[in-house]
Parts: C-alpha cells; structure tokens; sequence
C-alpha cells in the first residue's frame, strides 16, 4: 500500500513528536489499535512517518480483545494492519464481564484500568518501551475541563509520560489534531472504524463537555483559550490553600474576644 499523509497531518503529527519528544533512535512502540477512527489514524501516520523520518524505530499494534464476543477475530484490523506492514497482536481478557457487571462501580475507570495492566504485562513481555494512544486535542481539553469540573483538579494527560512501576513511557502523537481531522480521516487511511463493542460507549460526561464546547457562540476561540490555560507557565492567580478548621478557628480567636 502506498502510504501518504496530507501536510496539514504531518505538520500537526511531525510538532507534537519534534516539541514533546515522542520518539528516539531504537524505540520499540506499541500502539494501542482499538480499531476506532483515532488509533487507525494513529497507527497510518506512525507506517508513514516511519519511512519518512531520519531515525531508526519500529511499530506494532496491540489490541486488548475486551472479551464481548467469544474468539472474535478481528480481520478487518489484521488486513489493515497487512496492508500498513506493521505487526500486529492481540491480547484475550474478560475485562467484558467486570464492565457489564451491574454491580460494577465506575466500569469505565475499571476498564481502562485493567487494560492498562493487560498492556504493561504484554509490553514487559514483548520488549516494547513505548505505549502510542490515539488521544487528540480535542480529548486533553475536554478531560482538562472535566477534572475541574467533576473533581476539583486542574489537570489533564500528558503528551508524554514515564509509569515508573512499570517502566514505560505513554505517549500521543496525534493531540494536536482536533478531533474533526481524526473523523475525517478514513479518506485517507481506507479503514473504516470499528464500532466500539462496549455498551456504555457515548454515555460518558466527555459526551456533556463536548456539547458545552460547542454550545459557545466563539467555540473555536474557546477551545484555544482552555488549551492556553493547559499549559504550564500559564498564569495563575489562585486563592490560597485551604485551611483546616482548627486553623481557621485559631485565626477566629485571636481576632474576636469571648
Ligand atoms: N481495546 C483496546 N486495545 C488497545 N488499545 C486501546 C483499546 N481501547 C482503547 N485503546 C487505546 O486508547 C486510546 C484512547 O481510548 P478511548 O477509549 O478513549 O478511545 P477513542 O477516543 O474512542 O479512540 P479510538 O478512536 O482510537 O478508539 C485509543 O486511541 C487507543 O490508542
């Protein structure tokens, strides 16, 4: 197949790796292929760039079989995979029966946790140092909202990031393009997304924040201005922390008399 990314791609994919440093001389990557419209376009841009780059690193792809349906086989990710020339494995667990479970509290939290682990162990095994996610910039502006919003934390992912327990690095080549460019994609790539299999996908909070974005009359300056405030260095002018109320009766005291 060949492989051709349109500039206004490249120039995106190229910044994020050059200004983050996504990837080195010898890195074994691993990309994490869920055969959704982010990670085909992942795994496409990382085949082309791989040939077009003036340093030496190879690509896998790894899908970690949820369990939905028995033996599933994949093929339309295997071709795909083929076509790219890139290996590809797939990983059997029965995450599907922790997340369909009504007991299950938080099932996405759990099953993004036990994936992650289903993915270290594979890579530990494999000899892979690199785990390459499909998030865009539309996801780290959305989960840099959603964390102030639903837990009170000013924060989101990282383009890059070392997990000391398991020695790896997690990094997102793709989050500087907006999630229209990731939808628009299969024109190029010729992969038709998969629909994901889970019965809680599009029910999320993501869905409520998406909406909100677009709800502002000046949306796209919006978006911009979130993502300037994602920034370190950007301006902050925070109240102080928060004091326990002893101290603050402490302060009361020696402020009123009786
Ligand atoms: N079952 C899976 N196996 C391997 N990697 C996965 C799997 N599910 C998700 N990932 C990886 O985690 C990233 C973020 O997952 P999320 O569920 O948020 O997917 P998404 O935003 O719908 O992206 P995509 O379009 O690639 O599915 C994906 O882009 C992909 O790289």
């Amino acid at each position: 197949m060949k492989l051709s990314l349109p500039k206004s791609y490249t120039r995106k994919i190229a910044r994020a790796i050059a200004e983050f440093e996504l990837i080195e001389e010898g890195d074994n990557i691993l990309v994490g292929f869920s055969g959704g419209k982010d990670s085909s376009l992942l795994l496409y841009a990382l085949a082309t760039l791989q040939k077009s780059m003036g340093i030496n690193f190879k690509v896998s792809a790894l899908t970690i079989d949820l369990g939905f349906e028995e033996d599933a086989e994949f093929k339309e990710m295997k071709d795909y995979c083929k076509k790219l020339e890139i290996p590809y494995y797939i990983e059997r667990t029965k995450i599907s029966e922790i997340i369909t479970d009504e007991a299950t509290k938080n099932p996405c939290a759990k099953c993004a946790y036990f994936r992650k682990g289903a993915i270290s162990k594979f890579m530990k095994e494999g000899g892979f140092n690199k785990i390459a996610y499909g998030h865009h910039y539309d996801d780290a502006v959305e989960t840099f909202l959603m964390s102030i919003l639903y837990s009170g934390q000013v924060k989101t992912f990282e383009p890059k990031s070392y997990l000391d327990n398991s020695d790896i690095y997690v990094i997102r080549p793709l989050l500087y393009l907006r999630e229209q460019e990731t939808r628009e994609a299969k024109k190029i790539t010729e992969f038709e997304p998969i629909p994901s299999p889970c019965p809680h996908d599009g029910e999320t909070k993501r869905e409520e924040i998406k909406q909100l974005l677009r709800s502002f009359d000046d949306s796209k300056q919006i978006f911009y201005n979130v993502a300037a405030a994602m920034r370190e260095g950007a301006p902050l002018q925070l109240w102080p922390q928060e004091l326990a109320d002893k101290e603050v009766l402490e302060k009361t005291n020696k402020l009123w008399k009786g």
